[in-house]
């Protein structure tokens, strides 16, 4: 189905999603079946992400447990499965709406993390009064519109809020965080990171108001951390502003 180049490219994105679907128990982000994550695989490295790209992706409704590469299922760009024997996520739409708009993204991660979630429940942009924040995001994490799954209402939401946005997070109304980065484990950083701060600031509310950063602060913290923070050579986290985010089509 897939040439040896793309088999193997797939090949490996089984051996990471496993991995990092343990990394969403491992700290913590996920109960049950709830959460997922894709990588996207690019078919043409010459011509680059392109609407032509597949997927790799969770299983739907399949418990943490068994979600072995072997049990990943691979999507093209429109949902459809192509290589796995289990219906593919239900945010497979979502995760495939965003990797058609923003050819940057190479991982997505979706979970309902306990804080986040409550901050999404409220419909309440998580300001940005702390470093790690203005590192990671670069500003305040957005609200997504509410969006019934099934079709891009989702993804469409993902989109159009981080249009506007340094954010690799996207708090979706009433349901939960998205996060995106140049590949999964990327994203799942960045939702890791995300639940890590919703907490923070959650508590730091209850004792007073959170003293927001001054933009230019937040903007040299986020280009120090996504240039220069780690060892030389490190791959930024998510492209950002900082970067040049590419508009969504
Ligand atoms: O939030 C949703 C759908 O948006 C959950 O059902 C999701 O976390 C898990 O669904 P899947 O098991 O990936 O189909």
């Amino acid at each position: 189905m897939f040439s040896d180049t793309v088999a193997a490219a797939v090949q490996d994105a089984r051996v990471d999603l496993a991995q990092l679907h343990s990394e969403l128990r491992r700290w913590d982000l996920v109960v049950w079946t709830a959460g997922n994550v894709s990588e996207r695989i690019v078919v043409d490295p010459q011509s680059g992400p392109g609407p032509s790209d597949l997927m790799v992706i969770k299983p739907s409704g399949v418990t943490y447990d068994a979600l072995t590469p072997e049990a990943m299922v691979v999507c093209d760009l429109d949902g459809n499965l192509l290589d796995g024997d289990r219906v593919p996520s239900s945010d497979t739409a979502a995760h495939a709406y965003v990797y058609r708009h923003l050819r940057q993204v190479g991982g997505i991660v979706h979970t309902h993390s306990t804080y986040a979630t409550a901050w999404a429940a409220r419909g309440e942009a998580i300001p940005c009064v702390l470093t790690m924040m203005a590192d990671e995001f670069g500003g305040p994490i957005p609200v997504g519109p509410f969006a019934i799954i099934g079709d891009d209402s989702i993804g469409r939401g993902i989109v159009e809020t981080l249009r506007g946005s340094r954010s690799p997070a996207v708090l979706m109304l009433n349901h939960g965080p998205f996060t995106i980065g140049r590949d999964g484990r990327a994203a799942v950083k960045a939702a890791v990171m995300l639940e890590e701060v919703a907490r923070t600031i959650h508590l730091a509310r209850q004792l007073g108001a959170p003293v927001p950063i001054p933009e230019d602060a937040v903007a040299s913290l986020h280009d120090r951390y996504q240039n220069a923070y780690g060892q030389p050579g490190s791959s930024p986290s998510v492209p950002g502003a900082s970067q040049g985010r590419e508009r969504p089509e």
